[in-house]
């Protein structure tokens, strides 16, 4: 009997065959800015509780394929992508797909972090009032609060100054309160846009130790600069060159066995 091989040595740009299910599908996307192609014809699945990682040099397109997975290129000037991506086996971009309800289900968190000038109480309480807080009771808002912070290994570090400014807290704590805030939804996907790159190395590190917590209850896609950190969490990595996906897979083998010579310069430190 053939053995078993998990890779498919024949689709060194298309997606390894991993196993799980996936979450999140992309099928021969393309994007453009005005007359500005930046993506071209990418394939990538993302799959059920892995941390997917996304590399590549500055301006390849990591950015633009992860504001597509929740919709938030729509109303910038110039946007049309072709392909498909689905959610669920839903196609995202279908006319009937509200984006705020997707957004719910797929929720984001930006490079610089963006408490609101409010109580780190109310920073929590803010995403469940605005979704259904109607019919949560004071005691249940607390309860998801009070979970979410534990998600995120804040709590014991706030519990006492809930009703203080989230502004007087730390770099690191507030972007876990950024994480805990789109946590209260309950979104299935969380997209972190290089979560990492305005904090200092100890702060990184209970970030990335509370990712690897976190990917037991969510699916994780990460835009990162940091290929260190790429190979520390990442389930799957997919390297963008140019606009495309020039080499995806596990980062046991891109990080120690790229097939593409593009990849293993990008590693080397080429470019
Ligand atoms: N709002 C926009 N309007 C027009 N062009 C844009 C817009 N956002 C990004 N671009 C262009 O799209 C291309 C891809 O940008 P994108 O931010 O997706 O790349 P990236 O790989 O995430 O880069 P970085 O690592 O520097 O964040 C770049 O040429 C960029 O200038």
């Amino acid at each position: 009997m053939a053995p078993f091989n998990l890779f498919d040595l024949n689709q060194s740009k298309g997606n390894v065959s991993t196993p799980g299910t996936s979450v999140i599908e992309v099928l021969g996307v393309s994007v453009r800015y005005q007359e500005n192609q930046v993506l071209s014809d990418v394939h990538l699945s993302i799959k059920e509780h892995q941390i997917t990682a996304f590399i590549g040099p500055s301006g390849c397109g990591k950015t633009t394929l992860l504001r597509c997975f929740n919709r938030m290129n729509d109303l910038i000037k110039g946007f049309q992508i072709q392909g498909t991506i689905t959610f669920n086996n839903t196609n995202i971009y279908d006319t009937t797909q509200d984006p705020i309800a997707l957004r719910k289900k797929i929720g984001m968190v930006f490079q610089q972090p963006n408490p609101f000038p409010k109580s780190i109480y109310n920073n929590m309480k803010l995403p469940l009032e605005e979704n259904n807080s109607s019919k949560m009771t004071r005691q249940k808002i607390e309860e998801v609060i009070i979970t979410k912070l534990k998600d995120t290994t804040l709590f014991d570090e706030v519990k006492e100054r809930m009703h203080h400014s989230a502004l007087k807290l730390s770099g690191g704590q507030q972007q876990r309160l950024c994480i805990a805030r789109a946590l209260t939804v309950n979104p299935e996907v969380l997209l972190l846009d290089e979560p990492c790159a305005a904090l200092d190395p100890i702060s990184m590190m209970k970030i990335e130790n509370m990712l690897q917590d976190l990917k037991k209850k969510y699916t994780i896609v990460i835009v990162t600069h940091n290929l260190q950190q790429a190979a520390r969490i990442a389930d799957y990595v997919a390297f963008f060159y140019q606009g495309q996906i020039e080499e995806q897979g596990f980062p046991e083998d891109i990080f120690t066995n790229p097939k593409s010579e593009i990849t293993a310069k990008y590693l080397e430190g080429a470019f």
